[in-house]
């Protein structure tokens, strides 16, 4: 009886025992799992398996970037630093061109979790800059963050590579759907997205923290997402690096032939009101989906803001508005754009309204006033014999080597006798 008893108690003991260790072996095999998912995850985030053929093609490529590891760096505003390697990693060493412009060329590239990035490798990376300066322009550029201003993720900033990683593009420039692609944008898109831009440059004027002139509005600066909504692109570059040929350089600031305000081609103060005349040539091309200059057309209708005001001062405007071949429902919206485009392109910059009040006249919330004449000062103007140098206008202004023909093709704004006379027109902006 007590045999029976005791092998009852042993054989319970037994099982309570194996209960246990079957218990025990579970958390321990859950606490491995856990370990395990923390070093890949660690792993994963330092960079993970990273080994390059001999021309620096990643030949083995795990996950190396996410936007979760920077999220910290992000909340904090600050943009990310990258490395070389980790940018031909998220590039496929640099396969994928997108573009290039003045500053170099613009790769598509993604991190792992899907995060689609646009990097602009930055020409003339020897040029002695020295990184406190870089780091503190490019600290400038990543807080800056508007809806309708392209976000800067983070740099690069090594020995042979500066590099700028933005957020990707889908439905790239503006420019593709003014002048060559075949999709057509309604104009109800395009007004909005004139407002949208109208919107991203007033808050680089007048709202962020360390004021931005953009030097640049055009087309091409103009970025759309999968929405068509738009993004300024390339603010604060032109404090960062010089440009190439195609561009004038100026201490201080640059512009595009056709676009850039007639102050930056000469001996004149620069304000943020150069940002406002390119934006009102912007608003040209818009209402009328072509160049401002078009060499092509007859003499007379070749400069379309000019063409356009001929019409509007014979009350004519309804002209320009056909000519574009706008619907009529559009008609009135088309014509607040042009006269707000007029007032934008003043010759004098102290003519020209603020962002701010150009988004509310573009958006209807108030009048906009009748502009006067932006081109009364061409009256009596005779074509420049040659081409206008730089040096004609100022020792420290350079107008590059070949600009003389983009000169001459531009905005006659440029001819040395108009000079004297602006001088005394801008000493009271
Ligand atoms: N964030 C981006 N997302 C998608 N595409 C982009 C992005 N940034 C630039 N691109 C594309 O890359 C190309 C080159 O752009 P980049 O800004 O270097 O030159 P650009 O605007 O054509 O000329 P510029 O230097 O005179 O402004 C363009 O086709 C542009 O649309």
């Amino acid at each position: 009886m007590s045999d029976t008893t005791s092998t009852m108690t042993d054989s319970t003991n037994h099982s309570d025992y194996s209960g246990v260790v079957i218990a025990i072996a579970i958390v321990v095999l859950i606490v491995k799992i856990s370990l395990f998912c923390w070093c890949i995850n660690k792993f994963k985030a330092n960079g993970g398996f990273r080994s390059y053929n001999q021309t620096g093609t990643p030949v083995k490529k795990f996950m190396t970037l996410t936007m979760d590891k920077f999220l910290n760096d992000m909340e904090r505003e600050k943009p990310i630093r990258f490395t070389d390697q980790q940018l031909r990693i998220a590039t496929d060493n640099y396969t994928y061109l997108l573009g290039s412009g003045g500053f170099g060329a613009v790769y598509k590239g993604s991190f792992s979790d899907g995060t689609i990035i646009a990097v602009k490798v930055l020409r003339g990376s020897s040029d002695k800059r020295i990184d406190e300066q870089f780091m503190a322009e490019v600290g400038t550029i990543g807080k800056v963050h508007h809806l309708n201003l392209v976000r800067l993720y983070g740099f690069c900033f090594e020995r042979h590579l500066r590099a700028l990683v933005y957020e990707y593009m889908v439905n790239g420039a503006l420019e593709k759907y003014l002048f060559h692609e075949s999709t057509i944008l309604s104009f109800e898109k395009l007004h909005e997205i004139s407002i949208g831009t109208a919107r991203g440059i007033a808050y680089l004027h007048e709202e962020c923290q360390q004021r931005i002139i953009h030097y640049d509005i055009k087309p091409g600066n103009i970025l759309l997402d999968r929405n068509f909504c738009p993004k300024v692109a390339d603010f604060g570059l032109a404090k960062l690096c010089n440009r190439d040929h195609t561009h004038i350089s100026m201490t201080g600031g640059r512009g595009t032939p056709g676009y850039a305000a007639p102050e930056l081609w000469m001996p004149f103060p620069v304000t943020h009101k150069c940002d406002v005349y390119s934006f009102g040539i912007l608003l040209f091309e818009i209402i009328g989906r072509r160049r401002n200059h078009n060499d092509n057309l007859p003499e007379s209708q070749a400069w379309f803001p000019k063409w356009a005001w001929e019409k509007f001062d014979s009350e004519q405007v309804g002209e320009v508005i056909t000519a574009c071949g706008i619907e009529d429902k559009d008609r009135e919206i088309a014509e607040r754009i042009v006269k707000v485009a007029f007032s934008c392109v003043q010759y004098r910059p102290g003519a020209r309204p603020v962002m701010s009040a150009v988004v509310k006249m573009l958006e209807g919330s108030v009048e906009v006033p009748k502009p006067p004449n932006p081109f009364q000062h061409l009256i009596g103007w005779v074509p420049p014999t040659q081409p206008v140098h730089a040096s004609q206008a100022d020792t420290d202004t350079t107008i590059c080597s070949d600009s003389s023909a983009l000169l001459a093709k531009s905005v006659p704004v440029l001819a040395t006798p108009v000079v004297t006379k602006c001088e005394i027109e801008l000493a009271s902006v």
